[in-house]
């Protein structure tokens, strides 16, 4: 049965809101849009001309497509990475998590490569050498066979059509499953996504995942269901799980597979789709082929816009062979990136290129037929705004090329759990929407369910 939506409005004479996350994610958005236009310029460097020219994206993609000598210079401190042993900083004691102090600062990057340093000071564990060598190779070549059907996903950019700077494709685990993802994922051909997230095409990149990969499925399944009961009891106080974090264990059934065809292919700065994986989700990332470089950093709730990179930059380098688990903490506090490198160590098997999966678990509860539809009757988004520390429900479609957002949202309830009030089991939110309620959303969601 088709879950129905009550619309309550709550006080007859407010006025409809903008959806709250616009601000705060502005200097994000546009960065990202930047970095997917100017791949070979650093994520710096893009911040550096977004404050020349006051925030203006169009007017800075000008001034970095123009000759060189027409440029906006301005002198900046030379920003260099640098490499540490961090070993002494963080120690789990007796079950109380560490105090994980900020160690890198505005402008800066901080490299790291081994595993205890990733987990001590970013939301993330590394198992390198995470597969018997000869798994591992036979995966890469399955995939660099696969890889010639990779797409590169389309996004609207202003009046502009624009293409990520890599090539995708989506697997899910049945072929029934499959099939509907193409009939209910999709929205008029495609359903494209926020670019401050990610955008994805759904009916011309989904398929049937391979063999290799579904088998590999069940060895990520066990390594990051282990690893995420450690991340709770090793860092979580009195090793309680999140709030919103799902208590079921981790199962994947669907994976992104990106293809990174040398150096100047990158990912710009997004935190993943939260939509059909809920609130404090967990990714499995595999990585093969080339080593490059994850980079990772806090959301900072801004004050200005010069503190958009209070805190700098970690990166932590991915080789042939490792699994990188995102814990719950990271797609709401943290983004991500894999930054453009101006030289890579070319692979035997995979020359130039790197192939990364990221192993996901859809919730049967998230299905776009469950979730709620927006006024262009189109499945919402399901986004975090940092600032309320709240979920909503939201328009997709502004995104996509051609089509113009109707700036619907409504605030999301989950229970502890992360389940939305239609599906089983729901526990219950007996402070929703009161929290919410002295804010500007006229409108909440609820299910008859
Ligand atoms: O290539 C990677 O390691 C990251 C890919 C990624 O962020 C994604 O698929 O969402
Ligand atoms: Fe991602």
């Amino acid at each position: 049965m088709e879950p129905s939506y009550k619309r309550r409005k709550l006080s007859p004479d407010r006025v409809q809101p903008r959806a709250p996350s616009d601000n705060e994610e502005s200097t994000d958005f546009k960065l990202a849009i930047l970095a997917s236009l100017h791949p070979d310029r650093s994520h710096d460097v893009l911040l550096d001309y977004l404050l020349a020219y006051s925030g203006s994206v169009e007017k800075v993609s000008d001034a970095l497509s123009a000759p060189a000598e027409e440029r906006v210079t301005r002198k900046r401190n030379a920003i260099n990475g640098y490499q540490s042993s961090l070993a002494s900083f963080a120690a789990t004691k007796n079950g109380v998590p560490p105090v994980v102090k900020s160690l890198t600062k505005k402008g800066r990057t901080l490299h790291l490569f081994s595993p205890g340093d990733v987990k001590n000071h970013t939301p993330c564990s590394i198992i390198h050498n995470f597969l018997p060598t000869e798994v591992a190779d036979a995966l890469l070549h399955e995939l660099l066979g696969e890889a010639s059907t990779f797409k590169r996903e389309k996004f609207q950019m202003f009046e502009r059509a624009v293409e990520s700077p890599h090539t995708v494709r989506f697997y899910v685990d049945s072929y029934s499953e499959a099939e509907e993802q193409k009939a209910q994922y999709t929205y008029n051909g495609g359903l494209v996504e926020n670019i401050g997230e990610k955008s994805y095409v759904y009916d011309t990149i989904s398929g049937k995942t391979p063999a290799k990969l579904l088998e590999v499925s069940t060895r990520v399944n066990e390594t990051v269901d282990e690893e995420a009961q450690r991340r709770i009891k090793d860092f979580q106080p009195n090793a309680e799980k999140l709030k919103f974090q799902s208590p079921d264990e981790w199962r994947p059934n669907a994976s992104f597979v990106n293809c990174y065809d040398g150096g100047n292919e990158s990912v710009g700065w997004h935190s993943d789709h939260l939509t059909y994986l809920g609130p404090r989700a967990i990714i499995g990332s595999l990585s093969l082929g080339v080593t490059r470089e994850f980079r990772v950093r806090r959301i900072i709730p801004r004050v200005d816009e010069s503190s958009a990179d209070a805190q700098g930059q970690i990166a932590i380098h991915l080789p042939h062979n490792s699994l990188l688990v995102m814990h719950a903490e990271m797609q709401e506090e943290w983004k991500h990136s894999i930054a453009p490198a101006k030289a890579i160590d070319p692979h035997p098997v995979a020359g130039n290129r790197r192939i990364n999966v990221t192993y996901r678990m859809y919730r049967d509860y998230l299905h776009p037929k469950l979730t709620p539809r927006c006024k262009c009757n189109v499945a919402a988004v399901l986004r975090y705004t940092q600032k309320r520390a709240a979920y909503m429900w939201q328009c997709t479609t502004g995104s996509a090329v051609g089509q113009t957002s109707c700036g619907w949202f409504a605030w999301a309830e989950f229970d502890v759990d992360g389940k939305p009030p239609w599906a089983k089991g729901y526990k219950g939110n007996a402070n929703f929407p009161t929290s919410l309620l002295n804010e500007t959303s006229p409108v909440i969601v609820t299910s008859d369910r």
